[in-house]
């Protein structure tokens, strides 16, 4: 039986023996909360769903100090929310019943778009008079939710991966100024396209998706594909879309036309009309042939897993070089697919030019218009991969230097909202930006630190991984995980919380070998421990001997990791014995402030006697100062 979350009272989909069906109350859609957690300067760090309610709206499980385990229905919430639930046996309710105060919402958001579309009144508007719009269509989705039966519900029905921790964050992760820009520009919800103009250019927010989404249970168990769609709808979400609804098909192999099979398509297109979504997000990569198949059926935009993850990165990337590189991935993900876009093209062009079977003659503008586009394409991309290989040298650079100094590196690697950022920014002070979203850090940062005795080493914080991520991006990103497969030590830091912590070892055990990273030793972070079930904690133990068991919330065992990473980086390895006369003192000094490992210190009548461990670079400067007794 499907459990929600780890809880094990509530079932959330429909007992039809095919099909896994999320209920839209009690699933990962959000509901009208959504809304209010994406508003523009709205989010507070501490209660992330919703960041703001009115006071009549928000219910007593927001106000209510985090549960034992933050995001997880109380019992008697779950007992409600079990009582709401169909039975089993009993027939699903209809879609119009179950989506009704959905479909009435979006009829009206419908209505407003349509008047806004036959005429330029929304560039005629004075401030006052745009504000007051948006002001009626926010607060429309606010009593909407206030008189929501389900409000409650709509809290823990957010996406497992992404749901079950709070906000918080340590005084470790400093001021998260990043956050409140990467906030003030999400989509946000409510606004309509009726608003387009004034949102782009005065609230740079970009309409967000309604979405539904759409998976098969091809293989595993039911919780896998529980998991998967959770991930998914994460991942919607943290691309700034609005999760209505989801839907599972059982099937041993994708439909090749429409990837769920014509009959679970139409159903699909069920939901879609029923829920008023704009968007279908599918579960997979899309062969060009199903995505237009799909469309064809639910009539509105079907979007793949992979173009989801471009997305979130597209918004994401900061740096010169992410943008870059999330482009050349976007590119290499488009180009194999204009085919299918051109097709679609040419048939147009048949049903303009010359009619129903025009033949050659009427494939002719839409081929070159391919042609054209694939050459910009193809030029485009040669670009962005001479940038990204000239804005290489200057980190290849510092990692060189890194090298020649034999300085140590520990790469921090995982699974997305794992926490190492978190991570990070508790063993440095390096104030990295945390979220509790998927692919919150795309540049690596690097920071200097040093175990107990002296020894310096850096720690490098990188982007997080993700089942199945799309080849374009380990492709483009190519260089930046190289840092991991040059690291010394990898600290693989695991969310102990999740309810899948072995595949998604497994997952970044798979990015690892394709950057050819395995041969770097590793630990296991099992983090998150404040909020993990033990038992699952104990049985990662034994999976994994080589673990450290952390919560970089509560600190806990930090200080044995920092042991263990001391223990585990390499340490000098060349001994000398030194005389250093004493007009020679900055020798002594350099010792002090190197990686050195001093093992024996005397003063005798020419000098210094020093027995030391010292690294390979250092050994070549001292060489005229070795006396062997
Ligand atoms: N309860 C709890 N939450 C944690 C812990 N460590 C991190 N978190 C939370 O988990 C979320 C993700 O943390 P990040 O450090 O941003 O994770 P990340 O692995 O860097 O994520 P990406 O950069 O998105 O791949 C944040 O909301 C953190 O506050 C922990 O030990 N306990
Ligand atoms: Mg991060």
């Amino acid at each position: 039986m499907a459990q929600f979350g780890r809880n094990g009272s509530v079932r959330w989909f429909h007992a039809e023996p095919d099909t896994l069906k999320i209920p839209s109350r009690l699933s990962i859609r959000c509901g009208p909360l959504t809304f209010c957690g994406r508003s523009a300067g709205t989010g507070s760090a501490s209660s992330p769903w919703p960041r703001t309610l009115p006071a009549e709206s928000t219910t007593p499980h927001h106000n209510s100090p985090a549960p034992t385990r933050p995001g997880l229905p109380s019992t008697q919430e779950a007992l409600l929310a079990d009582a709401r639930q169909p039975s089993a046996n009993s027939a699903p309710p209809s879609s119009k019943q179950h989506y009704s105060g959905i479909a009435e919402q979006s009829k009206e958001t419908m209505t407003t778009q349509k008047h806004s579309g036959s005429d330029s009144d929304a560039q005629d508007m004075s401030p006052e008079q745009i504000q007051a719009v948006i002001d009626r269509i926010l607060s429309k989705d606010v009593p909407a939710q206030a008189s929501d039966d389900n409000d409650a519900n709509g809290v823990f029905g957010k996406a497992q991966a992404i749901s079950t921790l709070d906000q918080e964050h340590s005084i470790f992760d400093g001021d998260q100024e990043d956050l409140a820009e990467r906030r003030a520009l999400r989509r946000t919800a409510g606004l309509s396209t009726e608003l387009e103009d004034v949102t782009e250019v005065e609230y740079r927010q970009l309409r967000l998706e309604r979405v539904v989404l759409a998976g098969l249970w091809t293989e595993g168990t039911l919780a896998d594909a529980e998991n998967s769609l959770r991930e998914l709808a994460a991942l919607a979400e943290t691309a700034g879309s609005e999760v209505l609804d989801g839907l599972v098909q059982r099937r041993q192999k994708p439909d090749p036309g429409t990837f769920l099979g014509s009959g679970k398509a139409q159903e699909l297109k069920d939901i879609v009309a029923a829920t008023g979504a704009d968007t279908v997000v599918v579960d997979t990569e899309l062969a060009p042939s199903q995505r237009r198949g799909l469309e064809d059926i639910v009539k509105v935009k079907v979007v793949d897993r992979t173009t989801l993850i471009l997305d979130i990165f597209a918004q994401h990337a900061k740096s010169r070089e992410g943008k870059a590189q999330v482009e050349l991935a976007q590119l290499e993900y488009l180009l194999p697919r204009l085919r299918g876009w051109g097709d679609s093209m040419s048939r147009q062009a048949g049903g303009q030019v010359g009619g129903a079977g025009a033949g050659m003659g009427s494939r002719g503008p839409g081929e070159t218009k391919i042609e054209l586009d694939r050459r910009r394409i193809r030029t485009r991309m040669a670009k962005l991969r001479r940038e990204i290989a000239a804005m290489k040298p200057a980190r290849e650079t510092k990692r060189a230097n890194r090298r020649r100094n034999a300085v140590p590196s520990v790469a921090i690697a995982g699974y997305t909202n794992a926490g190492k950022s978190s991570l990070l920014n508790r063993l440095t002070d390096a104030g990295v930006l945390v979220e509790n979203a998927l692919f919150a850090t795309l540049d690596p940062t690097v920071r200097k630190a040093q175990t107990p005795d002296g020894i310096g080493y850096t720690l490098a914080d990188t982007v997080g991984f993700v089942r199945s991520l799309p080849t374009q991006l380990i492709e483009a990103f190519r260089s930046t995980l190289e840092e991991v497969a040059d690291a010394d030590l990898i600290l693989h830091v695991v969310d102990a919380s999740h309810p899948d912590p072995e595949g998604q070892i497994a997952a970044v055990r798979a990015v690892f070998t394709e950057v050819d990273a395995r041969k770097v030793p590793e630990i296991i972070v099992l983090n998150k421990v404040d909020v993990a079930d033990p038992f699952v904690v104990e049985r990662l133990k034994q999976k994994e001997p080589r673990h450290a068991v952390v919560s970089t919330r509560t600190g806990q065992g930090i200080a044995e990791l920092l042991e263990d990473i001391s223990r585990s980086i390499p340490r000098p390895g060349v001994r000398l014995e030194l005389l250093i006369p004493y007009d020679r003192g900055e020798m002594i000094n350099k010792l002090h402030n190197s990686d050195s490992e001093i093992l024996s210190l005397e003063h005798e009548e020419n000098g210094t006697r020093v027995v030391v461990m010292v690294r390979e670079g250092l050994a070549a400067e001292l060489e005229s100062f070795v006396s062997n007794g």
